[in-house]
């Protein structure tokens, strides 16, 4: 895989408080990478480096081999920042072909990139409404859609779905994933199941400093499930390490279990559904390997 984001060592400090504090990782192609983290913990000063509206205080950024600020990178990256608004008296379409004529396409091409990206939000038929009289899920999908335009690289999302109702939200990652192949996707979210069902790699931060973990969590001879259940059956532990091929057993949350198993056991997702319903035992989720949130908050 191509290399499209590398930072390197890369600090930003407002006075004396350290916003971001020696960060280094890389970015590829092709990866849907998930940026966590706590309130105040430097996501939005990341996201603005990486878009060029802050200056690093020290570290290196380079975007497909090229440092920031380098002109061949117009156009590659593209943010919707959280607090994205549009201009209520607009239509759809006249707003953002006013966005694609800012990138310099003439007024055909900007009409054209206009339906274009208003196509890939699912919002064709709606060009000519004005931004007013749209849902606030519409309006996200409408900012998302000003992110897409002149076909970036890179798009980095903050908060794409808060506030949003869960079908709303399912639209937008439906969007998002549909769009994954050509475009790499970096979105910063507080809701951890989300980011769950979009990404492969996750970048968390906490208090400026950078730990990351790929979602593939197999070790070589051993495999990782969650299993959730709907109720807390007696002795879960010892029956789930009774099960042929399960090598240890831990419990995350209430009704939450880690299983680790035999890596060469195949299928053993459908074994141990099996299991449980021999038990008559109801489960509520099956997650291959450990949920973000235990991998990210988990201590054992
Ligand atoms: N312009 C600024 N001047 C001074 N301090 C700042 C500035 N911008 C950010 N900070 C500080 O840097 C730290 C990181 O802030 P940042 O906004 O990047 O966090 P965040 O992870 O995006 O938080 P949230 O999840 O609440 O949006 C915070 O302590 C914040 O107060």
């Amino acid at each position: 895989m191509n290399s499209l984001i590398q930072v390197n060592n890369l600090s930003k400090h407002f006075g004396d408080k350290y916003a971001l504090n020696d960060v280094s990782f890389e970015v590829k192609q092709g990866q849907t990478v998930a940026l966590v983290g706590p309130n105040g913990a430097g996501k939005t000063t990341l996201f603005s480096i990486l878009c060029g509206y802050l200056r690093p205080s020290s570290g290196s950024v380079s975007i497909m081999g090229k440092p920031l600020g380098n002109p061949s990178l117009f156009g590659t990256l593209s943010a919707l920042p959280q607090d994205a608004t549009l201009d209520p008296r607009f239509s759809l379409q006249k707003q953002l072909s006013f966005y694609a004529r800012l990138q310099g396409l003439s007024l055909a091409n900007a009409t054209n990139e206009a339906s274009r990206v208003l196509e890939l939000v699912g919002l064709a038929d709606n060009h000519h409404a004005k931004i007013s009289e749209l849902s606030h899920g519409m309006k996200k999908r409408v900012c998302i859609a000003q992110a897409l335009i002149g076909e970036p690289k890179i798009v980095l999302l903050d908060e794409a779905t808060a506030g949003l109702d869960p079908l709303n939200a399912r639209e937008i990652r439906h969007v998002i994933a549909s769009l994954s192949e050509d475009i790499t996707f970096i979105l910063s979210s507080h809701d951890l199941a989300e980011l769950e069902k979009l990404c492969d790699h996750v970048l968390y931060l906490n208090q400026g400093q950078l730990t990351t973990h790929d979602r593939d969590t197999s070790t070589g001879s051993s495999q990782y499930v969650t299993l959730t259940l709907i109720d807390s059956p007696r002795n879960a532990i010892e029956q789930l390490k009774q099960l042929n091929g399960v090598l240890h057993v831990s419990q995350s949350q209430n009704k939450e279990y880690i299983i680790e198993y035999q890596a060469n056991f195949e299928q053993f997702d459908i074994h141990l559904l099996k299991y449980c319903h021999k038990l008559s035992w109801q489960y509520r989720q099956l997650v291959n390997g450990h949920t973000l949130e235990n991998q990210l908050f988990q201590k054992d």
